[in-house]
């Protein structure tokens, strides 16, 4: 087991997840006019698109979905407040250059690897499991434990169904190649990547219940980070998984 926090790919995906004390407010909260009100913006916005995603698949009538499409459209333009006059977006909500591929990690909350710096988008903004910012991310709120291990918390709606009334079993394994592979970035690591993620599904991973990913890394040789990993929803173990994480040679 590793003891510090980590830095990494892996970890830069994580590493965007805010602290309940950090996350934005509600959506629908109003126009986002604070000084960071681009990634203020982005998460509300992301957060009304989840909702989107859960209303479209949702059984109802269309009556209903109607309702719930007015509504959130409404949310949505509230979230942008009033247009300038002139059309130009304020400074704080351009749209960001593209993303670049650097290996440093983020973090919004500090809890997982060294504060984010003001880069435009960082790789780990985006993550389609872990990004606030991302509306296909549940998302997935990761943490460094004490003792080095990873853990990750979410509760999925509908949109992540596979069979009825259980999360999909590639969700399942993009949870645990999300956490595994912040677990395998202790700090200073160098930037490594899944080479082998093997998961074993144990019993169904309910939906729209609290869930706990656990990662942590059994062993190091060389640039060879061997991780092991769970899903559980309460004590009941769903999906377990190994996997190895592997260092490019040039990477040293
Ligand atoms: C930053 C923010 C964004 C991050 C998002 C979150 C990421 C979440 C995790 C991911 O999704 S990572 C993306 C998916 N993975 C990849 O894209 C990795 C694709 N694979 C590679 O790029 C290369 O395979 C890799 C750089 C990992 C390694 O290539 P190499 O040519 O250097 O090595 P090779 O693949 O031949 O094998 C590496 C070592 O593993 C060993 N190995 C391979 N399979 C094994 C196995 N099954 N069991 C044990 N060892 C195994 C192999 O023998 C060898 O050991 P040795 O170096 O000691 O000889």
């Amino acid at each position: 087991m590793t003891s510090a926090p980590q830095a990494g790919p892996g970890a830069a995906s994580t590493a965007n997840t805010p602290d309940a004390a950090d996350a934005p407010d509600a959506p629908g909260d109003g126009a986002a006019t604070s000084a960071d009100g681009a990634r203020g913006l982005a998460e509300r916005a992301a957060a009304l698109g989840r909702e989107l995603a859960t209303a479209l698949v949702s059984a109802g009538d269309e009556a209903r979905l109607a309702a719930q499409l007015r509504e959130l459209a409404a949310r949505l333009g509230g979230l942008a407040g009033p247009a300038p006059a002139d059309g130009t977006p304020p400074a704080d909500t351009r749209a960001r250059p593209a993303a670049h591929h650097g290996q440093e990690p983020a973090s919004r909350s500090g809890a997982v690897g060294p504060d984010e710096d003001d880069s435009p988008v960082r790789r780990g903004d985006i993550t389609p499991i872990s990004s606030p910012r991302n509306p296909l991310a549940p998302p997935l709120v990761i943490e460094r434990e004490a003792d080095g291990s990873a853990v990750g918390r979410a509760s999925l709606p509908l949109q992540y169904q596979g069979p009825p009334e259980r999360v999909h079993g590639g969700i399942v394994c993009l949870m645990l190649d999300q956490v595994l592979g912040s677990a395998a970035h202790p700090k200073g690591a160098a930037p490594a990547y899944t080479r082998v993620l093997e998961v074993e599904y144990l019993a169904a991973t309910p939906l729209d219940a609290p869930l706990t990913v656990r990662g942590w890394i059994e062993r190091t040789e060389g640039r060879k980070r061997f991780l092991a990993g769970t899903v559980a929803h309460g004590d009941t173990i769903t999906a377990r998984a190994t996997g190895l994480w592997v260092a490019p040679r040039e990477a040293g």
